[in-house]
Formats: structure tokens, C-alpha cells, sequence
């Protein structure tokens, strides 16, 4: 075997086994140098069809990464299968789900990245098969890995998304609380919908239009019936400062009265053959754009540029795994008379293996880059929205590949409302944050309708959803069709009134999250970060699955157990500020005073929609152009920040705002140019 590696200087190396040809041309731009795999502690080996790759596992080395995956978040002691699927309803375990990137961060002392770019159905084994060994099995003979040095967790992810992409920045409105259902209509009664949750207190910025508002399921089309007037629906949406985002599935109905499908014939997946491939989903007999190309990329691109132009504010990009029912409605249709019952079905709601992709003019069998499909759909529909002229971007996509953070924000689809779907949503966004993809969220109070022994449909359950997604990126209630109504109106007033408290608190909290969100656009750090991501050295931090990190100054511990209103919190070594108290906490095992449990470490300044500046710690803090810096934190604004008071809990001898001599808790309501405490 041949293989060759290449430096760029900064941190990170290529790995050329033979000649590879992802599926994602990552541009990396770097020298040959003398070293090998075992320089890097791997080893290769090869049998008929498969590249075997290993590595060793150490005794108390941590791994972490690969994407959305139903398992703690040290990965050790388990088999990843990474092949996209559409897989609700999903439990913990279950493996492969929607979202999957070969790519992993390994901590012994010190931490390091390994990325292998291929889209393919790669086979990880992180100590499962073999103690002491991490094996990767790839169905293909020229591959390219990447290694990234650290020494930190944050170094890592710095040089992973350096390649890969910077994490896109959504438009603030995004970050606000967006309404949802399989499927909301007809437009009289959105409109209705969102009156009422004005009138009760709950903002909301905006709505999402499920399938059923197209005509038979033809992308780019209205139900005329429900949404007879589109652009008096939308009018009156942004007049009541709410934006409108609509579902794009990527199946085109095989129509020949159909404009989209004619315009995009000679763009579509085919068959090993050259043939069209016609497969099953929501409009019957469809066709998939063959995203691979950059003709179906650019007619992508014009398709969706036109469909924004009404006055639409985002897209929603499902079943993009991509998932095909053709084969499981065989399967269905052959057992069904039959007094048996199928096995899980869902790896069947793939494409079938004769489908193929022009990849730069070469046909690739869909097997070998399948994970890929749902980024190239993200980045055509994105080159949309820039054709559009638009500034504002919001994407939602269900599946994604690495890279998909430059292009879309990702949710955990289907998910079951119970106790222990709870614990594991903190589980996946975090897995997924520190895989690179920072726009992350679930469908609030969980997708499942009915139709499972497991859904438990109790208040206080939904008001645990709301709470756990109190700081994700993505804020959005969503349900089946056959699911209770999640929207808090609905909620008898006990709970209404607590899941108006994390609405009102999250709005309050944006401009700090809105902060860590560009953060996270200009340097790849994740928005939300498991504990060991800031403490990389305190072990307790790897197992501590149910607390997270919302940039690097906010601590927070949602209650995820039925009938509790506190909690055990685990606070790691330093001075914390309980938010709610005022009181300042040494860090160790504390039981939390109320049931938002939210600290702020130390050296920290917070921004809230009220006008408050929360300052706390010995910091000397600067605060200039919009950038407010102090000791190792530093928060940049892109707008200005109207300052009302601050909040200052620690030692100081002077607090100067604007130049001028202020005391704390005095009110000052102007434009911070400029604070300074010393
Ligand atoms: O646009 C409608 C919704 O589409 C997605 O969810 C669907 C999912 O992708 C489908 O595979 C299917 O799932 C059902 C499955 O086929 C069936 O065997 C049974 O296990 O129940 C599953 C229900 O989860 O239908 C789903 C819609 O019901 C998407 O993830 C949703 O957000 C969209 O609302």
C-alpha cells in the first residue's frame, strides 16, 4: 500500500493511502514530509475488500466525536456503524441514527483528532472487539485520514474546522422559540394560532409549514386549498415579526405536468446503468437530484433562490439521509398477509445498491458516499439563499456529513417523549457539538405521536423539554401528526407558567448566546460544550452526561428526572456564581436551590436582553467596539449593547463606563462604548 503524508504547518496532517477520491474534496493545502502511520500511532492492513485501520486504546484514554450516536459521550466500549438513517423512532443504543462523521477526538494527557473523509459505511470499533485496540474497517482501498494535534480539546476542533468549515452563522430570529407540527394548516388558523400565543405571553419568531402544505407533495408548490392566498399568509406573518420556514424534502415527483421535475431532468440519481432511478417517498413515485454534481447544485440553487423570493425566511431540508421507501414497502407488502411481524426495517430505508453518483464526471456506486448527499444538498440549498441575495440564512437539516456546520443547523428528528429520551437529547447535541456541528437542537417535548407503549404525555415532562433545551442553538416545539398539542397554550397554568419562565429567560439570555454563536462562526468552538471540553483535565468531568456548557461562562444543570425540583450538580474546581442567588460557590458536588440551574464561572461577563452586565470575578475587563474582553474571555458583539446596569459581583476599585465613574447597580441605560473595572 501506498502512503504518503503531507503537514500544513499548523497543526494538522494528511494520510494518503493509495489514491483517494472522497466523496468530499476537503481543500487542504500542505507539503510532503518524511513520516508514516506508526508516527501517529496507527496501523493499516488490508483483506480483499476491506482497509483495516487501528490504533491503540490506552487504559484511561478518552474518545469522544463521531456525530449524533445514541451512546455516552466517551465513546470507548461500543461498535459505531456510520451510515446515515432515517431512524425513529429512536432509543438509546441504537445505532447508526441520522447524522454521522468519521471523525473523533482522542484524550490521553493530551488531545488529539482523527478524521477519516469517507462518506462511505465505515465500521468503527472503539475498544469493543478488541480491549485495547480502536479498529476501523473502510469498504474501500484509497483513503485519506486526517490528524489534527491539540493539545486541547478546543485546539482540535479549531484545526477540524479550519478543513471542514467554520460553523454558519444563523440570523438572530433563529435563535428565538419556533413553532411546529406534521402539519399545521389551513393559513387562517396559523395566523390564529400565533394570535393566541401572543395573547398569552409566548413570543414566538417563527413557524414552520410541515408537508402538507404542498400540492400532492410536489416541492415548490402550495396546497391551494389550505394556503389559498401565500402572500397575504406571509404578509401577516411578518407583520407579527414572525418568520416563515418551509419543509424542501429532496423528492421530486416523477410528474410529467411537473415544471421541477422537467427542468431537472438529466440532473437525477440514476442506476449503474445510466437509467433515471425512480423510488418511493411522500409524493409517490419520485426522483432524487443528484447532489454530487454541480449542474444539480446549480439548478438546486436557481429552484430554491425563486422559491425564497416570496417572502420565505428558511428552509428545511428532511429525509435527506437519503432516505427511500422503496424497499421497505416491498418488504411490508411481502409479510403483510403473513402472521409476522418484520424485523426493524429501518436500514431498508436507503437507497438501493445500484444507485449511483457522478462524482467529477466518475460514477460512484451511492454505497461509497452516501453520508455526503445531505451535505451537498445543504450547501446547493445555502448557494440559494445567496442567490437569493439574502444575508440571513436558516437551514434545518435532519442529516448531515462533515462540514454540514457551514451550511445548515442539525435536529435529532424523530425522537420519543419519555424520561429517558431526556437524558439522551443532552447526549446527542453534545456528541454532535463536539463533532464540529454547533447549531444543534431537538424537537422540544419530542416527535412520537401515540403510537408507542413508552410516550408519556405529561406536563411535566414537556416542561423537562422545554427546561433541558433552555440554552440549545435550535428552540423548536414539533409533533406528529397523531401527537398532543406541545405549543405551551395548551398546558394547564402550573406549567404554562414554567415553560413561560424558560421562554422569557432564553430571550433574556440571547445576546450571551447570540455572542457564544459567533464565537463559534469565526473560531469553531461548539456552543454547547460538555464539561470536559472546558475542564479537560478533571477527569469526573468525562461522565458527566446530564450538566452542560454554554460557551465558556455559563454552567448549566436541567432537572431530567421525573418528581425532583433540585438536584445533585457536579461543579468543577474554581468560583461559580449561582445566577438565581447571587451567592458565590466553591466548585464540588452542591445540591442546586431551584429547578433552572444556572452558574456562572468565574471571570465571566454576561450580557442579558434587559440591559444588565453581569461582571463576576477579579477581572479587569475592557470593553471596546463591541468586543468586551477580560482576563481569557472575551465576547463579541455584532451590534451594540445597551447597557442598563451592571452587575458586578467581586473585588473592584473603580467601574468606568464610558470614561465616566459609575456605581454598581446605578443605572446607566447608554450605548457601551467602553467599561472598565479596576
Ligand atoms: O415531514 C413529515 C415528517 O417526516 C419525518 O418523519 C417521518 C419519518 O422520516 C418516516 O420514516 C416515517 O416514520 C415512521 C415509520 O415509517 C414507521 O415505520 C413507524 O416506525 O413510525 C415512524 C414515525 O416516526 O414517518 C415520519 C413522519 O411520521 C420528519 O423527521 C418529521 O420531523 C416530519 O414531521
Amino acid at each position: 500500500m501506498k502512503v504518503e503524508v503531507e503537514e500544513n504547518g499548523k497543526g494538522t496532517y494528511k494520510i494518503k493511502i493509495n489514491d483517494p477520491f472522497p466523496a468530499v474534496d476537503f481543500q487542504f493545502q500542505g507539503k510532503p514530509i518524511n513520516k508514516t502511520l506508526s508516527d501517529f500511532s496507527l496501523s493499516i492492513s488490508e483483506d480483499f475488500h476491506f482497509v483495516y485501520l487501528e490504533k491503540p486504546l490506552g487504559l484511561k484514554e478518552h474518545v469522544v466525536g463521531l456525530g449524533e450516536k445514541a451512546t455516552e459521550l466517551d465513546r470507548r466500549r461500543f461498535r459505531y456503524t456510520m451510515y446515515n438513517i432515517d431512524a425513529g423512532p429512536y432509543f438509546r443504543f441504537q445505532d447508526p441514527l441520522y447524522v454521522n462523521i468519521p471523525f473523533f477526538i482522542s484524550i490521553e494527557n493530551k488531545a488529539t483528532g482523527y478524521f477519516i473523509n469517507s462518506a462511505s459505511k465505515l465500521i468503527i470499533d472503539v475498544g469493543f472487539e478488541d480491549y485495547s485496540k480502536i479498529k476501523i474497517k473502510i469498504p474501500h482501498k484509497d483513503v485519506e485520514i486526517y490528524v489534527f494535534e491539540g493539545p486541547t480539546i478546543e485546539n482540535v476542533l479549531e484545526r477540524f474546522t479550519d478543513l471542514t468549515g467554520k460553523p454558519y452563522l444563523p440570523p438572530e430570529w433563529a435563535f428565538g422559540y419556533m413553532i411546529s407540527r406534521y402539519s399545521y394548516y389551513p393559513q387562517d388558523r396559523i395566523i390564529e394560532l400565533l394570535d393566541e400565543m401572543k395573547k398569552q405571553g409566548f413570543k414566538v419568531s417563527a413557524v414552520f409549514l410541515d408537508i402538507d402544505f404542498m400540492d400532492s407533495f410536489k416541492l415548490f408548490t402550495w396546497n391551494k386549498e389550505r394556503f389559498p392566498d401565500p402572500k397575504k399568509f406571509i404578509e401577516e406573518l411578518h407583520k407579527r415579526g414572525v418568520k416563515l420556514i418551509t419543509i424542501v424534502d429532496h423528492s421530486v415527483r416523477a410528474d410529467q405536468n411537473y415544471e421541477t421535475f422537467l427542468s431537472g431532468l438529466g440532473k437525477y440519481c440514476e442506476t449503474d446503468k445510466g437509467d433515471i432511478f425512480v423510488g418511493k417517498l411522500w409524493p409517490g413515485s419520485s426522483v432524487y437530484p443528484d447532489f454530487f454534481r454541480e449542474e444539480t447544485r446549480n439548478w438546486w440553487k436557481e429552484k430554491i433562490a425563486s422559491w425564497l423570493s416570496q417572502g420565505i425566511d428558511g428552509i428545511w431540508l428532511d429525509m435527506n439521509e437519503p432516505t427511500d421507501f422503496t424497499k421497505v414497502l416491498e418488504i411490508r407488502d411481502i409479510f403483510k398477509d403473513l402472521p409476522v411481524q418484520t424485523k426493524d426495517d429501518r436500514i431498508y430505508r436507503a437507497f438501493p445498491s445500484n444507485v449511483t453518483h457522478l462524482i467529477k464526471g466518475k460514477r460512484v456506486h451511492h454505497e461509497l458516499v452516501r453520508n455526503a448527499y445531505p451535505l451537498y444538498e445543504a450547501m446547493a440549498t445555502y448557494q440559494g439563499f445567496k442567490e437569493a441575495g439574502r444575508d440571513e440564512i436558516f437551514i434545518l437539516s435532519r442529516s448531515g456529513y462533515a462540514g454540514i456546520q457551514s451550511y445548515a443547523t442539525i435536529w435529532t428528528g424523530d425522537n420519543t417523549p419519555c424520561w429517558e429520551d431526556l437524558k439522551l437529547q443532552l447526549q446527542l447535541v453534545l456528541g454532535l457539538s463536539i463533532s464540529g456541528v454547533s447549531n444543534v437542537g431537538i424537537d422540544i417535548g419530542a416527535f412520537q405521536g401515540r403510537g408507542l407503549r413508552e410516550i408519556d404525555n405529561s406536563p411535566e415532562l414537556l416542561t423537562r423539554y422545554f427546561q433541558l433545551a433552555l440554552f440549545f442553538p435550535f428552540f423548536r416545539t414539533h409533533k406528529a401528526t397523531d401527537g398532543i398539542d406541545t405549543e405551551p397554550i395548551y398546558l394547564p397554568d402550573y406549567y404554562k407558567e414554567k415553560v413561560k419562565e424558560v421562554i422569557n429567560l432564553r430571550y433574556k439570555f440571547l445576546p450571551y448566546l447570540y455572542a457564544v454563536a459567533e464565537e463559534s462562526h469565526e473560531l469553531g468552538h461548539p456552543i454547547l460544550r460538555p464539561l470536559f471540553y472546558e475542564f479537560q483535565n478533571d477527569e469526573n468531568t468525562y461522565r458527566i452526561e446530564d450538566e452542560y456548557m454554554v460557551g465558556k461562562s455559563i454552567l448549566y444543570a436541567p432537572v431530567i428526572s421525573p418528581g425532583q425540583e433540585k438536584r445533585k450538580v457536579y461543579l468543577p474546581k474554581g468560583k461559580w456564581l449561582d445566577y438565581w442567588s447571587k451567592e458565590v460557590i466553591e466548585g464540588g458536588w452542591i445540591d442546586s436551590v431551584n429547578d433552572l440551574p444556572i452558574y456562572i464561572r468565574e471571570n465571566s461577563i454576561i450580557p442579558l436582553s434587559n440591559g444588565d452586565l453581569i461582571v463576576f470575578g477579579e477581572a479587569k475587563i475592557k470593553y471596546k467596539g463591541n468586543i468586551i474582553e477580560s482576563n481569557d474571555r472575551k465576547i463579541n458583539f455584532s451590534k451594540p449593547f445597551y447597557i442598563r446596569q451592571l452587575i458586578y459581583v467581586g473585588e473592584y476599585e473603580k467601574i468606568l463606563v464610558n470614561g465616566k465613574e459609575e456605581k454598581e447597580g446605578i443605572e446607566i441605560n447608554e450605548e457601551v462604548k467602553e467599561v472598565e473595572i479596576q
